[in-house]
């Protein structure tokens, strides 16, 4: 027999063995889900009962059946992945490692969670410290079949008759094409990211490390560890995710609920707060402005203002007085209110304000003896005074006082000594839209905070507030505290069922790609993560915000009194090291102060360099197709700002990227809306930021450069994005 065909019986035979586990733990699992199924179905029965309790009852049965369902449902795909086959002298048996833990009827570990502390050793062991492990194996699976196996032998000097079968799983995977979704690691973690993973979940942990070493990959794991070590708390309290794009958040969005956990708010930049989602980003001389942290002042004295189009004054007869409040008493009783607290909050307060000030006025017998109670009764009983106070202090959101900055002689007024005369024609060129940018979401934020929630009126309230001020009008929502937020089955997040300033704490943050968030935004973030546990992701080298010292004075203070654990990660797994070796080249030219990891996978191909070209359009088309013709996988065509349109109208004229058999579509406008199946899409360099693809052809990258103050950074995110194929054209 031919070693080759031994070699391949040798695997048929363990990849056998290892489907009749697999098999037993699938018997198992689907188990456990008809046992969920028949939870639900029961709670629906007793929900039935006509009384409270059955609702109640039926609604925690129904709501943990529904978490349980969808837990296992998750786990299915490639459900046991590792096995562990240690030192005959400790233990006998394998260990198999999965996504969830799996027992048997004997209530026996058929299956260890990958987050057990006993499944550790599964990523931490290396040959230098096998930790008892002799051989660890990784199981490729599709669906319930196992269809490879990838070994690596830890104790060589183990006496051992096990046989080693393929080239290392983390070869195998890295190898392998990219499609449109960021997949789960759980298999090849590697010992490095497995320490951040655990960290115990106290204070800040960073994470830092040049491209591609697996920050945002290790982070999401690092969420479904936390959420396994404590449940109660990071379940409860909630876990929020925060990266810069929704194009980014969709691309992630699967890791997470492949590892069974979907019990985490993914939100990206622009729909961090509740009730608002951007979109857009401003042009960066204006983003520059509203990320500054001068802009809290602007929105704080705007918060502070007197209505547009509230009334400056009123005038009443009582008995024998003319009562009068001028705007310079209306003035100084609104600056009265606003020290006692948030202007919402003084909604209760209003009247009674007003009439001390009134009263004071009554100077005449007859008004006087009539006493003050009288003078509130009628005052209060009077339409006209009613209507004065409720237009005077309107309970207000942040949106519509937004809008009063839309006013140019408003925002002259409150931006003096804030933001320059050029600054305020940009804004009010940016704001005059009327759509709201991803730069201007921290603001709103701002606002709501100095604003306040309109309180809602409780019994002692509802006594003081005498002109139902808080009825107004606004939409009183039920309050709900954290720990009752909704589950939303088969959902991927929590959702906060108010948008309540009260409800924006969270138990975890984390936040991706964590260089650029702007001091604006740190000050957003922070505010939801007071009392939580962070995680915080990032390279410095791959910044796009201007202003470093200020945006590391606003991360200080978002994460001021927590203790800081730092983890630095050292290998690239995403870029051949022929790309990235192009990359690092060009971060030195630039004099970027870049992290430079360990790129491990050669391909043999070094990336292209295409002009200076005549022909811009017939460049780009060559180095696209053929690119898409090599690789199997997903394709960025990544482009300055100011040729967005032209080169999605190139791809789309282009029959070759039309053409089924060419395996490629081409993206209308990928960068707003990338259908899941688009293999090749147009993309800004911002917009490539977190991501990655198995080519990439970079058109004009000088542009890209120039396109803006951080521009060498951005390029430089650019080169880093492919795991295959680089050409740059132009
Ligand atoms: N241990 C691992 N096993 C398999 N693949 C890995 C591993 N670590 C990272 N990867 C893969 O490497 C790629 C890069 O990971 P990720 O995007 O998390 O890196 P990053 O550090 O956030 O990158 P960047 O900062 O450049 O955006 C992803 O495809 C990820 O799945």
């Amino acid at each position: 027999m031919s070693e080759e065909l031994a070699a391949g019986s040798i695997e048929d035979r363990e990849i056998a063995t290892e489907q009749d586990y697999v098999d037993e733990v699938y018997v198992q699992l689907d188990a456990s889900t008809q046992n969920a199924k028949a939870l639900a179905a029961e709670g629906h029965q007793r929900g039935k009962l006509e009384h409270e309790g059955g609702l109640v009852e039926r609604d925690a049965m129904v709501f943990q059946a529904a978490k349980r369902i969808a837990q296992l449902d998750a786990a299915h795909e490639g459900l046991v992945f590792g096995r562990l086959d240690i030192d005959p002298s400790i233990d006998v048996l394998p260990r198999y490692i999965g996504r969830i833990g799996v027992r048997n009827a004997e209530r026996d570990v058929l299956l260890i969670d990958w987050r057990a502390p006993a499944a550790a050793v599964f990523y931490q062991a290396t040959a230098a410290t096998p930790q008892g492990v002799v051989r660890r194996r990784v199981l490729r699976s599709l669906h319930r079949t196992v269809i490879g196996v990838e070994d690596e032998l830890l104790d060589d000097q183990a006496e051992t008759d096990l046989p080693i079968i393929g080239e290392g799983a983390l070869m195998a995977q890295l190898s392998r094409a990219r499609d449109r979704s960021m997949h789960s690691i759980v298999a090849t973690i590697q010992a490095e990211q497995d320490q951040a993973i655990r960290a115990p979940g106290k204070g800040v942990v960073s994470i830092s490390g040049g491209p591609g070493t697996g920050k945002t990959v290790v982070a999401l794991h690092r969420a479904a560890f936390l959420l396994f070590s404590d449940r109660r708390r990071y379940e409860g309290g909630g876990v929020l995710v925060v990266g810069p794009s929704g194009v980014f958040m969709r691309y992630i969005e699967r890791v997470l609920p492949s590892l069974g956990e979907t019990a985490v708010a993914l939100r990206s930049l622009g729909e961090v707060v509740g009730g608002l989602r951007a979109t857009r980003h401003d042009e960066p001389a204006v983003a520059d402005i509203k990320g500054a942290t001068r802009m809290s002042e602007l929105m704080r004295r705007t918060s502070r203002q007197h209505a547009p189009g509230a009334p400056t004054s009123f005038r009443i007869y009582w008995r024998d007085d003319v009562i009068v409040l001028d705007p310079g008493v209306l003035g100084r009783l609104r600056r009265q209110l606003m020290s006692q607290g948030r202007r919402n909050r003084q909604l209760p307060r209003v009247a009674r304000t007003l009439l001390d000030a009134m009263w004071r006025q009554v100077q005449g017998e007859r008004g006087r003896e009539r006493g003050r109670e009288a003078f509130d009764d009628d005052m209060l009983g009077h339409a006209g005074f009613v209507e004065f106070a409720s237009a005077w202090w309107p309970p207000l959101d942040a949106k519509t006082v937004f809008g009063w900055l839309r006013d140019p002689e408003f925002l002259s007024r409150v931006g003096e000594g804030v933001v320059t005369r050029e600054e305020q024609l940009l804004l009010a060129k940016s704001w005059a839209a009327g759509d709201i940018s991803i730069e201007d979401v921290p603001l709103l934020d701002e606002l709501r905070y100095a604003l306040g929630d309109v309180p809602q009126r409780t019994d002692d309230e509802r006594d003081l507030d005498e002109t139902g001020l808080l009825e107004g009008g606004v939409d009183l929502q039920e309050l709900t505290t954290i720990s009752e937020r909704e589950y939303a089955p088969g959902g991927l997040a929590w959702s906060a069922p108010t948008h309540r300033i009260e409800d924006d704490g969270y138990a975890h943050v984390l936040i991706d790609e964590a260089q650029d968030l702007t001091p604006m935004q740190w000050r957003m973030v922070g505010r939801r993560g007071r009392a939580a546990s962070w995680t915080i992701v990032g390279d410095p080298a791959q910044s796009s915000w201007p202003d470093a010292p200020e945006a590391a004075t606003a991360r200080a203070e978002a994460l001021e009194g927590k203790e800081l654990d730092e983890f630095h990660l050292s290998t690239n797994y995403r870029n051949s090291a022929e790309i990235y070796a192009f990359a690092a080249a060009y971060a030195g030219r630039v004099g970027l102060d870049a992290d430079l990891p360990d790129a491990v996978r050669r391909t043999g191909e070094e990336p292209a360099v295409v002009g200076p070209v005549d022909d811009l359009e017939a460049a780009v088309r060559e180095a696209v197709v053929t690119t898409a013709g090599r690789v199997q996988g997903t394709v960025g065509v990544v482009v300055p700002v100011a040729r967005r349109s032209e080169v999605n109208a190139w791809l789309a004229s282009w029959p070759e990227l039309a053409d089924d058999a060419a395996g490629a579509r081409a993206a209308v406008d990928s960068s707003v809306t990338p259908s899941g199946e688009d293999r090749v899409v147009v993309l800004t360099g911002l917009d490539t930021k977190g991501l990655e693809f198995d080519g990439i052809v970079v058109v004009s990258p000088q542009e890209i450069e120039d396109e803006s103050a951080t521009g060498r950074s951005t390029l430089y995110v650019v080169l880093t994005r492919a795991t295959q194929l680089l050409t740059t054209v132009g």
